[in-house]
């Protein structure tokens, strides 16, 4: 390399901020592309601040104000409302994480879709699935009531169906996949291209709270705005409530900010650090969760259960899950043919917690119609086909073996399988067998 070309890339690299220490704060957009890219499960625990005092874990500024140097203001934080050096340190190390230009942090999962959401204006249309985590039909239920909204329901695991819904009115596309609790499989590319071939300013967003950033990046399969619940993967331990907003376009994403300011969700610092903490583990969680998931949903449907879980073969939709995500979660379902049963189920395990929610380093156990979308009223419930006995386990990193005795344990008590010599099988002890492979 000659000298001109040595000092002609030196004056143009003295503008990159290399080392992320620069960064601008929030409110400003964050660059997560301005330094090196390592493999994600280095990006989880690697970052850089710009600490006085260089702590190793980026402090808490429990503060609601900021003192400025001048009358007129202009600090890089004025009040935590607005900014506050916690949070925008978790909102670029999140950005870089979820593949994405800019992230954003609100108070839950549901604050973020609330901030979304408020894009929309009367008259707007929303596409959406017939199978939803029951506190996003609620918000969305509640925007056609009162704020003039029209929302599609639609079959969302089939591209075609999406097609004649859209129109010159569409604003939003919102995607959930696995879906929540019938882990259905949408084809986010494929939904993607159909909306904006249809509607260029059409917004496609992805609820990835069932996958997180180590399994799935929305924002590189064609969708605008992904959002999460941090409630559950990304902080792991079920000791805090966040939402997590990712976008690519600047534009977009000072119109959310805006949205956040104006309204007050913005994350609090203590909850920002817990996250980010929370954060750092992600793909060891992830990784044990996921090979227990896998352990358990195999070990269920040799019993002879119906099992949806998208790590097994016998998923409908193995093949389209795989062809976007790097593995199959922590979430499954399963049925047993007997609401009563399945209750009895869930009240007979031990290790398995029975909660809402999931992500979490500990086991859980629900009956979705019951608990996390009791929000659907049964009629609608019945016609969106959920079954009100299916069984909903949210996998943690216990001992596997542990969490399958539990289970067993759990399966004969409840009178759910029947126990001949040579195993165990799905089925009650009645005679009514939904199948007929021995446990090993
Ligand atoms: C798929 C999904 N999206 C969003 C949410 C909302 O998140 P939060 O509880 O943090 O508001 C939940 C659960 O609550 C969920 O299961
Ligand atoms: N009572 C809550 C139920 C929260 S469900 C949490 C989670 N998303 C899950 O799927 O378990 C409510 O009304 O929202």
């Amino acid at each position: 390399m000659s000298p001109l070309d040595k000092s002609v890339l030196g004056a143009a690299f003295a503008k990159l901020d290399l080392s992320g220490n620069d960064l601008p704060p929030s409110p400003a957009p964050s660059t997560p592309t301005n330094g090196r890219k390592y493999a994600l499960a280095t990006e989880l625990v690697y970052t850089e601040h710009s600490d006085q005092y260089n702590a190793s874990s980026m402090p808490i500024y429990q503060t609601a104000t900021f003192k400025q140097t001048s009358g007129s203001g202009g600090g890089e934080f004025d009040y935590t409302r607005s900014g506050n050096p916690t949070r925008s340190h978790l909102e670029r190390h999140l950005a870089k994480i979820m593949s994405a230009n800019r992230a954003l942090v609100v108070s839950s999962g549901m604050g973020a879709l609330d901030v979304i959401t408020r894009l929309l204006k009367p008259g707007d249309e929303v596409i959406t699935g017939d199978d939803l985590y029951g506190g996003t039909n609620r918000l969305l239920k509640y925007l056609a009531t009162h704020g003039g909204i029209i929302v599609h329901h639609i079959d969302t695991t089939d591209v075609s169906s999406i097609v004649p819904v859209l129109n010159d009115k569409t604003a939003m596309v919102l995607l959930e996949t696995p879906t929540n609790p019938l882990i259905k499989i949408v084809d986010i590319p494929g939904i993607a291209a159909a909306t904006h071939a249809a509607n260029s300013t059409a917004i496609v967003i992805v609820d990835n709270t069932m996958m997180s950033p180590w399994l799935l990046n929305p924002l590189d399969l064609g969708a605008d705005i992904v959002y999460e619940s941090g409630t559950k993967y990304l902080s792991g331990h079920h000791d805090l409530m966040a939402g997590v907003i990712a976008i690519n376009d600047p534009a977009l994403g000072e119109r959310l900010y805006f949205t956040i300011n104006a309204s007050g969700c913005g994350l609090s610092p203590f909850d920002s650090w817990l996250l980010l903490r929370g954060v750092k583990t992600l793909g060891v969680r992830m990784e044990k969760q996921q090979s227990n998931a896998m352990a358990i949903a195999a070990f269920l449907e040799s019993l002879g259960f119906a099992v949806r879980y998208p790590g097994l073969k016998s998923h409908p939709q193995y093949e389209l899950h795989w062809s976007m995500a790097r593995g199959a979660g922590a979430v499954l379902s399963f049925e047993t043919g007997d609401v009563a049963v399945s209750e009895r189920i869930v009240e007979s395990t031990r290790l398995w917690a029975i909660s809402v929610s999931f992500g979490c380093v500990n086991s859980l156990i629900s009956m979705p119609c019951r608990m996390s979308h009791a929000s659907i009223d049964a009629k609608t419930r019945a016609e969106r086909q959920m079954p009100e006995d299916i069984i909903r386990l949210c996998v943690g990193i216990e001992d596997v073996d542990d969490l399958i005795e539990d289970l067993r344990t759990a399966l004969v008590q409840a009178g759910a399988v029947t126990v001949k010599v040579d195993g165990i099988y799905a089925g009650a002890p009645d005679g009514r067998v939904l199948g007929d492979t021995p446990v090993e």
